[in-house]
């Protein structure tokens, strides 16, 4: 079986393990069961029909006497490209729209209130091949481009707040950006949030094309709580959730491209232990597919030219502060994962666990500030 055929990890799991072993296997490598969410039949049929995976899980908290429960429920949606990476620049962008619209309004469908796409969903992934044209084509303004518009929308036709990852040109500057536009469910931009850390790794040319972001660690104040948006490398960097956190992130989003060969280890617990370490809700996303481009490519990396990524494997999950996750979407398929998540949850495993109480923040800010500082010497102590 080649990885690309591979399903996903839980299917695995289930077909070969013994029911009474399979339950403590899944308490230990995913924490406490997330129960699954009812979804309506006519939701369930879209999907069926629309050839998208469609799953549902509920995270509960426990009750409490002085505050009701804030349930909300957040949609993350994975899918391959459209059509080929040469086919026109605008029927790429109407073929993507046209396809997450219906997977956004099959969201609708679920309750959901909270809508997340991949990272620069409107666009294969084509920073690997260093070419600008057309690549850079796909840019639009974070506030008036027109998957903005569309997505403006979606917001206010089904009352669901959208992150839409694009790649952002602004201005007069024309600078680009890799840009999570936050739009409300009122329909208005609420705001963006720049990719701050950029790959420099194998096929991820990345830096080749936009800036590192100068957002800072925004955090949005929704109807559905207060969400953030860390975009795909910047999982890696510990610190980039924590601020988010600080800044007050209740749920934050990770929409990613990443592919097999490089991070598959890695996806299920960067994001999860995200959630744990900073007491909130965290939601990875990845496309899926692999995506072909003409002309052949190196990245410097010793590795034969090549017209292709590799797989991007899937697998959205969302993850709770108490260290238990939900089952991953498939690694294969386009796929809308709807998770129920009570935001009480935060503050009680915060109250349980006191990560942010007892962390010694002012101790680690006076000790960072110094190992920044160019005569920095390391506390070693030797014989
Ligand atoms: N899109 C992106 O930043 N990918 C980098 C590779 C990774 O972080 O897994």
């Amino acid at each position: 079986m080649s990885a690309c055929e591979f399903e996903s990890l839980e299917r695995t799991l289930e077909s070969h393990l013994p029911e009474t072993e399979l339950s403590e296997v899944k308490r230990i490598l995913f924490g406490k069961e997330t129960q699954k969410l009812d979804l309506p039949t006519c939701a369930v049929n879209a999907a069926t029909e629309r050839d998208f995976e469609l799953k549902g899980y509920r995270f509960e908290a426990a009750p409490e006497q002085l505050r009701p429960p804030r349930r909300v429920r957040v949609g993350l949606i994975q899918n391959r490209i459209v059509l080929p990476t040469d086919a026109p620049i605008r029927d790429q962008i109407d073929a993507m729209h046209s396809r997450v619209g219906e997977m956004v309004e099959v969201a609708a469908m679920c309750g959901v209130n909270v809508v997340c796409f991949q990272e620069t969903w409107t666009m294969p992934f084509a920073f690997c091949t260093r070419e600008k044209e057309p690549w850079t084509e796909f840019a639009e303004s974070a506030e008036e481009g027109g998957t903005t518009r569309f997505c403006q929308e979606l917001a206010k036709k089904y009352n669901v707040v959208v992150v839409s990852p694009i790649l952002e040109r602004e201005g007069l500057r024309g600078t680009l950006w890799n840009t999570a536009v936050v739009i409300s469910n009122s329909g208005s931009v609420l705001g963006k949030s720049r990719k701050n850390h950029i790959p420099r790794i194998g096929d991820f040319n990345e830096s080749t094309y936009y800036m590192e972001g100068d957002t800072g660690h925004a955090v949005f104040q929704t109807q559905f709580g207060n969400i953030a948006v860390n975009i795909c490398y910047g999982r890696h960097h510990p610190l980039n959730w924590f601020m988010y956190s600080m800044n007050g992130a209740e749920i934050i989003f990770n929409p990613s491209a990443t592919v097999g060969a490089l991070s598959e280890p890695m996806w299920s617990i960067e994001a999860r232990n995200a959630a744990i370490a900073n007491h909130c809700f965290t939601c990875a996303i990845n496309r899926v597919g692999t995506e072909h481009f003409k002309s052949e490519f190196t990245s410097g990396d010793g590795k034969e030219a090549h017209h292709d990524f590799g797989h991007f494997y899937g697998s959205s999950y969302v993850a709770a502060p108490d260290g238990s996750r939900s089952p991953g979407l498939s690694r294969t398929r386009d796929g809308l994962l709807v998770v129920e998540m009570d935001l009480n949850l935060n503050r009680q495993i915060s109250d349980k666990w006191s990560f942010k109480m007892t962390g010694r923040y002012s101790e680690y800010a006076k000790e960072l500030a110094k190992t920044v500082q160019h005569d920095f010497k390391p506390n070693i102590v030797k014989e």
